[in-house]
């Protein structure tokens, strides 16, 4: 992985420095009790607190590079638990022979270079203003080329479509395109195939080249082939223009979506603090708690991706902080972390039994913790993304959309910005069903949605909120400018020629717009704005309705 900047090496090793003097007092005082008070001890709850000491300084100086110590806290840590569960008796000779000797080991530890940790590769969250994705396609079949080109071009991409591969291979060496698609069938006049020029053509690159194929293929050799080139997903035929894009999307836009959130709630603050750099360095958005009662409030404003729980914390267990997380169906999909310096296998299972996805143990490379933490978040994401999205035209469905305004409408009242809210529905579409049938009105649909979707900005929210009825908000934005820009996509919409056989005909929509008022919930902003949509039709469509 790329190497990390180096003030995020420099703040790491700040960081050892700063445990390293903490711990130095720690095992100090840990070592004089065992000196003058453990051989006379005999209260379980003094060896708890003793056990739970020795638990957290496992976790912390392991991670921090303090190994040795580690290593004997972990010693005293399973034997204070085998007499505490009753299945060892209680001599504790050993175990105080340990605590006295930490502050010794302490001393003689080696303490690494700075540069020792390694450096974790950037996500590169959100991009600003970065270009369109360039796809080439390798296509020799002309009017699939055409179609594909045009759907990727609709949805924004740069696409060159070749018919020659030897056109392609050199244009790659001088222009790398984001991702190329392949036609299986190809066959060039040089008589290879789609494949074997993706693989000559990847083998010249100095990094991996997402590839697609154009066409799905069942067969085994040909799949372990393309997984082997780099090829990354299949194009269903015939093509869709929802699950071409989807699919591409996962790919190559993943670089610009928001960044990764995980939540990690943790009783140990220089845990926190030393992870939370770790993921931001690597792009992540991160928001930590080291008291658990507030978990379910901040996810409830922060929407994690992930959930990063410790196991023992004083006053509740990562288990059951994430069992009270999944009595809440709205977080069932969040994926659930443990990272714990615990390494009996019983008590891991047990933790994921009760809830939970992953089991990562302290200490934990900052790169492994990055891919394990990355890996779960993005599945999450998609999978998400998937349930959540219309298969008609990509949008977010009712559900989904409803949730999410609630969050921008509670986010701008806090922010004290405006926010406007669009309902907007097709006209006469029942007329467009009836006359061309129901595949050409699903192209009416999909045309308004693809026109909302590239015209509205990316902070805007869009949804489908039942059939021809879709639902906007725009954050940031008055009433006046969303009458303009609605009226604007309005007057774009009426002038498209759809056709039907060889007839063709024109479209248009009516909506309404609501700003909220003061104790409106979002259920009555849209209701409201409905209202507003329903007085455009009764004014004679095609027109869009701000003030009542
Ligand atoms: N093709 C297609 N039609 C749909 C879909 N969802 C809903 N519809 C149809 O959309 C039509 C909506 O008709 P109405 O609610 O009567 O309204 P309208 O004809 O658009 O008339 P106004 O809204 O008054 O302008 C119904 O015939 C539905 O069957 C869909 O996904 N695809």
């Amino acid at each position: 992985m790329p190497t990390p900047s180096i003030d995020v090496a420099q703040q790491l090793a700040q960081m050892r420095r700063d445990y390293g003097v903490g711990l130095r007092q720690e095992l100090a005082e840990l070592s004089t009790w065992a000196q003058t008070a453990a051989s006379r001890c005999d209260s379980a709850s003094e060896w708890q607190a003793v056990r739970d000491r020795v638990h957290k300084i496992a976790g912390g100086s392991s991670t921090f590079g303090f190994i040795e110590v580690g290593q004997s806290c972990r010693v005293c840590e399973r034997e204070l638990d085998a007499i505490l569960g009753g299945r060892a008796p209680a001599v504790y000779d050993g175990i105080i022979e340990r605590l006295a000797a930490l502050p010794e080991l302490l001393a003689g530890a080696e303490v690494g270079p700075d540069g020792e940790y390694e450096v974790v590769e950037s996500l590169g969250g959100a991009a600003g203003d970065v270009e369109e994705p360039l796809i080439y396609v390798l296509e020799d079949e002309p009017e699939t080329g055409a179609h594909l080109s045009q759907i990727l071009e609709s949805f924004d991409y740069r696409v060159r479509l070749f018919d020659d591969s030897r056109a392609l291979r050199a244009t790659c060496r001088t222009q790398r395109p984001d991702a190329l698609i392949l036609d299986l069938h190809f066959t060039g006049a040089d008589d290879i195939g789609g494949l074997e020029v993706g693989e000559s053509i990847q083998a010249g690159m100095d990094k991996p080249l997402p590839m697609f194929a154009s066409e799905q293929s069942t067969d085994f050799e040909t799949q372990l082939r393309a997984v082997r080139a780099g090829v990354v997903g299949f194009l269903a035929q015939p093509l869709d223009p929802i699950r071409v894009t989807a699919l591409l999307e996962s790919h190559m836009r993943a670089h610009r979506a928001a960044p990764l959130r995980v939540l990690m709630v943790d009783d140990d603050k220089a845990m926190l603090d030393y992870h939370r750099l770790v993921l931001e360095s690597a792009g992540f958005t991160v928001k930590t708690l080291s008291e658990p009662d507030a978990t379910l409030a901040v996810m409830e404003h922060f929407n994690p991706d992930v959930l990063v729980l410790d196991v023992r914390m004083p006053r509740c267990s990562g288990p059951e902080l994430a069992q009270m997380v999944r009595y809440q169906p709205r977080w069932l999909q969040v994926p659930i972390m443990y990272l714990s310096a615990i390494e009996d296998a019983n008590a891991q299972l047990e933790a994921m039994t009760k809830a939970g996805d992953d089991f990562l143990i302290k200490p934990i490379t900052p790169n492994a913790f990055v891919a394990s933490v990355q890996a779960r978040a993005r599945r999450a994401r998609e999978l998400s993304a998937a349930l959540s999205r219309d298969s008609l035209t990509g949008l977010l469905k009712h559900a989904d959309i409803k949730e999410r305004m609630a969050t921008a409408l509670a986010q701008a009242r806090r922010r004290d910005e405006p926010i406007a809210v669009v309902m907007l529905d097709i006209d006469f579409f029942k007329r467009v069903n009836d006359t061309y049938g129901h595949l050409v009105g699903d192209e009416v649909i999909r045309a308004l949605a693809n026109l909302l979707r590239r015209r509205l900005r990316v902070s805007d929210m869009l949804g489908r909120y039942g059939g021809e009825e879709f639902v906007v908000a725009l954050p940031d934005c008055g009433e006046a400018k969303a009458v303009e820009i609605i009226d604007e996509l309005r007057e774009s919409f009426s002038q498209f020629q759809f056709s039907a056989g060889s007839e063709s005909f024109t479209s248009s929509f009516s909506a309404g717009v609501k700003m909220p008022g003061a104790d409106e919930d979002i259920q009555a902003v849209i209701a409201a704005a409905d209202e507003r949509l329903y007085a455009a039709k009764r004014a004679g469509r095609n027109c869009v309705v701000g003030h009542g």
